[in-house]
C-alpha cells in the first residue's frame, strides 16, 4: 500500500472548498445518529439568528423615543413596553443558547458512540494483512480521533449557518444606510481570514506528519504502564529507556507545536489590529453623519451596534470557515478508512462447505509473500492432505509453518498457486461456513481478560450462553479440573486487569485456550504449538484425547516436540518455506534426511 497519508502535506484553498463536499455525508451520519436532536438544534438556531438584529432595533427605538420624543413628549407606556420586549429577547437568547449547547453536547456524545461502533464494525470486516500494515494503523488512528473531534464540527457548521442568517439581517440594515460600509467591513476582516486559513493548513500538515509518532507515543505510554508488560519492564529495568523515548517524542511535539502557536498568535494580533482600524474608520463615518444630522441618535446606535456585531460575526464566520473546512479535510481521513475494503470476501456464488470433507485438501504450487516482506514465506508447496488425516508440520523457526495454516484458514489467500478442497478452490467456498468449519488455536492465542466461560466461548461465540457445551469443551481440553478449583468456577474473571481477576499459569491458560478448539464441530482442526506450555504428563494426555476426540476429522498440528509429532499420520517438513520431505514417522526416519536429523538431535538431548 502506498504511503498516501504522508504525501499530502500542504492544503490549498481549493482543497478546502473541495473538502466541503464531505459535509453532506457527514450530516447523513449525524442524521442517522439522532433525527430528533438534529431537527431541534437546527430549529433553535434559526430562531436565535434573528435575535441580535431584533435587540439592536428595539434599542434604537428606545433611544429615539427618549432623544426625539414626538409632540406629546416621551410615551412612558410605549417605552416600558419596548424595555420589556428587549428584556424578553435577551432572556430568550440566553435560554436558547443554553438549549443549543445542551443538544449539541448530547448529540456529540451519541455521534461519537455511533461512529466508534461503525469503526469497530468496519475494522472487523478487514483482512489480517491490512492489520499488519502501518499505513492502515495511521488511518485507523485518524479515523478514531475523528469520532470525538468531529462532534465539534457539527456545532461549528450549525453555528455557521446561524451566524450567516444573522449577518443577512444585520447587513440588510447597513445596506439601506450605506453599502460601502459592507465593503470596508469585508476588507477589514479578510486578512484575519487568510491568516487563519494559512495557519490551519500548517496545523493540519503537522498533525498528519505526527500520526505515526503519536502512535509510538501511545505505545510507549502503554508498555510503560500495563499489567502485561510490568514484569519485564521491572526485571529489565526498562522504565528509564521508555520514559526517555516518551520524553524525546513529546518534547519534539511540544517544540513543533509551540513554534506554530507563537507564529499564529503574532500574526493573529496584527490582523486583528487591522480589523479594529477598519471598524473605527467606519465608526467615525457614522458619527460624522449623526453630527451632521443626517441620521438620528437611535440610528447611530443601531448602525454602530450592527457594524460592531457584523465585524465580530464576519470574523467568526471566516475563521470558522477554515475550521469547518479543516474539519471537512479531517473527515476525508475518516471516510477514507471506510473505503478500505477487505480482499478476502465471499465469492460471488459460493459453495457450501462440504460436510463431511470427502477427498481432502490439495496444495498446488502454493506460494505466499507477506505484503510488507521481500521474501517468500511459503513457496512451491504441492502436497495432498486426505480427509481425516492428521498431518504434523515440522521445521525450524521461520520455516513457514504458521503461514501455511493461515492459508488453510483463509486468513490470507495464496500469492501464487491454489489450495483445493474436494476439488474446488478454497476461495470458492462460503467464507462464513469456512470459518465455522475450521478451528484454529494459534501459538499466540489471546488471553482475554474476561470470565473462564467467555474465554472458552470465543471458540464459537454464538454458543456463549451454552454452558453445557462450554463445560464439555473444557473437559475435552483438560481445563475442567483447573476451573473447578477457581473460586468463581466458570464465571471466574481471568487476568489481573479488572477487579477480582485471577491470573493463571502459562499451561493453565493454554488448557483454557485449547477448549476453544472443541467449541465448534469443526471439520478441520489446526493446533499451532498448542502444548508448548504444558507439562509432560498434561501434553501426553491432551494428545491422547485429541486423537480420540478428533477421530475421522482432518487435523494439522504444529509442534517442535517429536513425541507429539510422531502421533500424526504423516509429517511434512518445511525448510525456508518449501516442502523438504513428507511421509510417516517411520518413512522419514528411514529416509535419514532432515526429519531424522532433527528427531535424533532431540532424542539425544533426552539420553
Ligand atoms: N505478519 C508477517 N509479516 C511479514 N512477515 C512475516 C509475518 N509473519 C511471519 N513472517 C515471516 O514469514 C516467515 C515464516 O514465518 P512463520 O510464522 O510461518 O514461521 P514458523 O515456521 O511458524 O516459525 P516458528 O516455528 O518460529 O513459529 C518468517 O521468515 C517470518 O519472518
Amino acid at each position: 500500500m502506498e504511503r498516501k497519508g504522508a504525501a499530502i502535506e500542504e492544503v490549498t484553498l481549493k482543497d478546502r472548498f473541495s473538502a466541503l463536499s464531505n459535509l453532506p455525508q457527514f450530516f447523513k451520519l449525524v442524521w442517522q445518529t439522532s433525527r430528533v436532536f438534529t431537527i431541534t438544534s437546527a430549529l433553535i438556531r434559526i430562531v436565535r439568528s434573528a435575535i441580535p438584529v431584533a435587540i439592536l432595533y428595539v434599542g434604537k427605538l428606545i433611544i429615539d423615543q427618549i432623544a426625539h420624543p414626538g409632540q406629546g413628549g416621551v410615551s412612558h407606556n410605549y417605552l416600558w413596553e419596548l424595555v420589556v420586549v428587549e428584556l424578553t429577547l435577551a432572556v430568550l437568547s440566553d435560554v436558547l443558547g443554553r438549549a443549543t449547547a445542551l443538544i449539541d453536547s448530547l448529540l456529540g456524545d451519541r455521534f461519537a458512540n455511533f461512529t466508534s461502533i461503525k469503526i469497530m464494525h468496519h475494522a472487523a470486516t478487514l483482512d489480517l494483512e491490512q492489520f499488519e500494515d502501518s499505513t492502515f494503523y495511521d488511518k485507523l488512528e485518524r479515523a478514531r480521533q475523528q469520532t470525538v473531534g468531529r462532534t465539534v464540527l457539527l456545532s461549528q457548521v450549525l453555528s455557521q449557518v446561524q451566524d450567516l442568517i444573522t449577518v443577512g439581517f444585520l447587513a440588510a440594515g447597513l445596506v439601506v444606510f450605506n453599502p460601502w460600509l459592507i465593503l470596508i467591513l469585508i476588507i477589514a476582516v479578510l486578512p484575519a481570514f487568510l491568516g487563519e486559513a494559512h495557519f490551519n493548513d500548517k496545523t493540519y500538515s503537522l498533525s498528519r506528519r505526527q500520526t505515526p509518532e503519536r502512535r509510538e507515543l501511545d505505545y510507549m505510554r502503554y508498555i510503560g504502564a500495563s499489567d502485561e508488560t510490568a514484569k519485564e519492564v521491572k526485571l529489565f529495568d526498562l522504565s528509564g529507556f521508555l520514559i526517555d523515548r516518551f520524553k524525546q517524542l513529546s518534547d519534539k511535539f511540544y517544540k513543533d507545536n509551540k513554534q506554530l502557536a507563537i507564529k499564529r498568535s503574532i500574526w493573529g494580533a496584527a490582523f486583528s489590529l487591522f480589523g479594529t482600524c477598519g471598524y473605527y474608520g467606519a465608526f467615525v463615518f457614522i458619527v460624522y453623519k449623526a453630527v451632521q444630522g443626517t441620521i438620528s441618535i437611535g440610528d447611530l446606535t443601531f448602525l454602530a451596534g450592527s457594524f460592531r456585531q457584523l465585524r465580530g460575526l464576519l470574523e467568526g464566520i471566516l475563521t470558522r470557515f477554515t475550521a469547518v473546512s479543516q474539519g471537512a479535510i479531517y473527515l476525508k481521513d475518516f471516510f477514507e478508512f471506510f473505503h478500505i475494503q477487505p480482499k478476502i470476501v465471499h465469492a460471488g456464488k459460493s459453495l457450501p462447505f462440504p460436510d463431511p470433507i470427502k477427498e481432502g485438501f490439495v496444495f498446488e504450487n502454493v506460494g505466499f509473500k507477506y505484503v510488507n516482506s521481500e521474501n517468500w514465506a511459503n513457496r512451491h508447496l504441492s502436497f495432498t492432505m486426505a480427509a481425516g488425516e492428521k498431518l504434523a508440520l515440522v521445521g525450524e523457526n521461520g520455516a513457514g509453518k504458521t503461514t501455511l495454516v493461515k492459508l488453510l484458514a483463509r486468513l490470507y489467500d495464496p500469492t501464487e498457486g491454489r489450495i483445493l478442497l474436494d476439488g474446488h478452490d478454497l476461495r470458492d467456498y462460503d467464507l462464513v461456513e469456512l470459518r465455522h468449519n475450521v478451528g484454529v488455536i494459534f501459538q499466540d492465542y489471546i488471553r482475554y481478560q474476561m470470565t473462564v466461560a467467555q474465554n472458552i466461548a470465543v471458540g464459537n461465540i454464538g454458543e456463549k450462553e451454552n454452558i453445557g457445551l462450554i463445560v464439555q469443551s473444557a473437559k475435552k481440553s483438560l481445563a475442567d479440573l483447573l476451573v473447578q478449583k477457581l473460586p468463581g468456577g466458570y464465571e471466574q474473571p481471568l487476568g489481573k486487569r479488572f477487579n477480582q481477576g485471577v491470573e493463571l499459569s502459562g499451561g493453565e491458560w493454554q488448557k483454557i485456550a485449547l477448549a476453544r478448539a472443541y467449541m465448534k464441530n469443526a471439520q478441520l482442526l489446526i493446533l499451532d504449538e498448542p502444548t508448548a506450555a504444558l507439562d509432560a504428563r498434561a501434553e501426553y494426555e491432551v494428545f491422547q484425547r485429541f486423537s480420540e476426540l478428533t477421530k475421522g476429522k482432518t487435523a494439522v498440528l504444529i509442534s517442535h516436540k517429536f513425541s507429539t509429532v510422531r502421533m500424526a499420520n504423516r509429517i511434512l517438513v518445511l525448510d525456508k518455506g518449501e516442502l523438504l520431505e513428507i511421509g510417516t514417522h517411520q518413512e522419514l526416519l528411514q529416509k535419514n534426511g532432515r526429519y531424522a536429523e532433527l528427531f535424533n538431535l532431540q532424542a539425544k538431548g533426552y539420553q
